[in-house]
């Protein structure tokens, strides 16, 4: 008897213990960064570096490219002309012309002697069928699944990553929004064809794209890709400074939640916020109010009617009500999806990548950013940003409070889980 209680005391304690050391994770974000330098100031760019990981660096040229029409052609023709390396990351990668068409692509360099590496997410690729991974292992792309599905890998399963790397010959990168997937074709002509822009990268923060890559290639393979056909020389090839940098659960998932919330606080004039799947936390809501009440005018462009994602419509039009009434200005792009990822601020940082503007992204996902700190591609993406304004729509605060009680009742059930959305 006496020998029960011992052990049921002991085995409850241990439990106990192991509950303890489960539920209490390391502290995240939760206070608001201040107002203390702008963008241009160096201190700014000094933090951003060190505070990120990769230093930010000169001399890059970088290309953006609007929608499939110009962002497929761009990252088949970079892959049909690699003479050593090709290494290429997504999330989606889906079956259909584009899916062909890439691993054809890839499959052929391969042939032809090239060292091709492939990480397919393994939640983004559940649409894509066999016979195009055969495609590209039988010509000996190397191709990994990231977290596949085992029964010892259940915790990870909701850790995806979300990163769009490609990069040829350790020269040119590539990096932007854009999945693997016929949705993506075309002009964003109409709801069949989706609006997203990709960059492609040339000079030295091409390595850091590289590198990017290979924090996953470890993961899954315990494999460095590395040596002068991964990293060669990169000399200076154009104007803009700039560096990638990434983020995951695994390791620094802050980054990417940090570097939108210093951003924010930054910001002195304007803020423009491209967000295909728009879901801000309680600390980001706070950054751009703050930013509002210190003159800055915010503007944030949503897909409207068309989005894939109805769990994500509720549960980010639940939290614009404060930010409505703050005064930040919330546009509903009107003809297509809009996949764009894209922060713009005070006209002097740029930043684009595989993240969302939503909780996922900040926490869950394995993510990778390009942040280009220079006023002529800002001025330039700005005017990208207006042209695309002129195919949304305002929302108001008024509008907002006359959400229909059916919708508010939804809301009630998604938000509690809009970090999983
Ligand atoms: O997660 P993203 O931003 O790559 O978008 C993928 C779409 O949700 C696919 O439906």
């Amino acid at each position: 008897m006496l020998s029960t209680i011992v052990v049921t005391v002991l085995v409850t304690m241990l439990l106990v213990l192991i509950a303890i050391n489960v539920a209490t994770p390391e502290k995240k974000l939760e206070r608001k960064i201040e107002h203390r330098h702008s963008i241009s100031d160096e201190q700014f760019t000094r933090e951003m570096s060190v505070l990120l990981g990769p230093a930010i660096l000169p001399g890059n040229r970088i290309i953006p490219l609007q929608n499939g029409n110009e962002i497929f052609p761009a990252m088949l023709d970079a892959i049909r002309r690699a003479r050593t390396t090709i290494t290429f990351e997504t999330y989606i990668y889906w079956s259909g012309k584009v899916g062909r068409e890439f691993a054809e692509a890839l499959a052929e360099r391969a042939r032809a002697g090239v060292a091709v590496t492939v990480t397919v997410d393994w939640a983004g690729s559940l649409k894509m069928d066999d016979d195009l991974l055969d495609c590209m292992k039988e010509a000996g792309v190397n191709v990994h699944h990231y977290r596949p599905l085992y029964w010892y890998s259940l915790t990870r399963l909701n850790n995806r990553t979300h990163r769009k790397l490609l990069v040829v010959d350790g020269v040119v990168g590539f990096t932007g929004g854009v999945g693997i997937a016929d949705q993506w074709l075309g002009n964003a002509e109409d709801e069949h064809h989706w609006r997203d822009m990709h960059f492609r990268i040339e000079g030295p923060v091409v390595a850091q794209v590289q590198a990017a890559f290979n924090d996953n290639w470890i993961k899954s393979t315990g494999e460095v890709l590395n040596g002068e056909e991964y990293f060669p020389p990169l000399d200076p090839i154009g104007n803009s400074p700039a560096h990638v940098f990434i983020s995951s659960p695994a390791s620094g998932s802050e980054s990417m939640h940090l570097m939108y919330l210093m951003a924010i606080a930054a910001a002195k004039e304007s803020v423009d916020l491209c967000a295909s799947y728009f879901v801000p936390d309680r600390l980001i809501s706070q950054a751009l109010i703050a930013a509002r009440e210190r003159g800055v005018r915010v503007r944030i462009m949503v897909p409207g009617h068309y989005i894939d994602s109805f769990t994500v419509k509720i549960a980010s039009k639940a939290c614009w009500g404060p930010l409505l009434l703050a005064g930040i200005e919330i546009h509903e792009y009107r003809p297509t999806m809009l996949h764009l990822k894209m922060l713009i601020v005070d006209r002097e940082m740029v930043s684009v990548g595989s993240t969302n503007f939503d909780i996922r992204s900040f926490r869950l996902n394995d993510e990778a950013s390009l942040n280009v700190y220079d006023g002529e591609f800002a001025a330039a993406m700005t005017e990208v940003y207006e042209h695309d304004l002129e195919r949304a729509v305002a929302y108001s605060y008024e509008a907002w409070k006359r959400r229909p009680l059916k919708r508010r009742l939804i809301e009630m059930f998604i938000t509690p889980i809009r970090s999983q959305i």
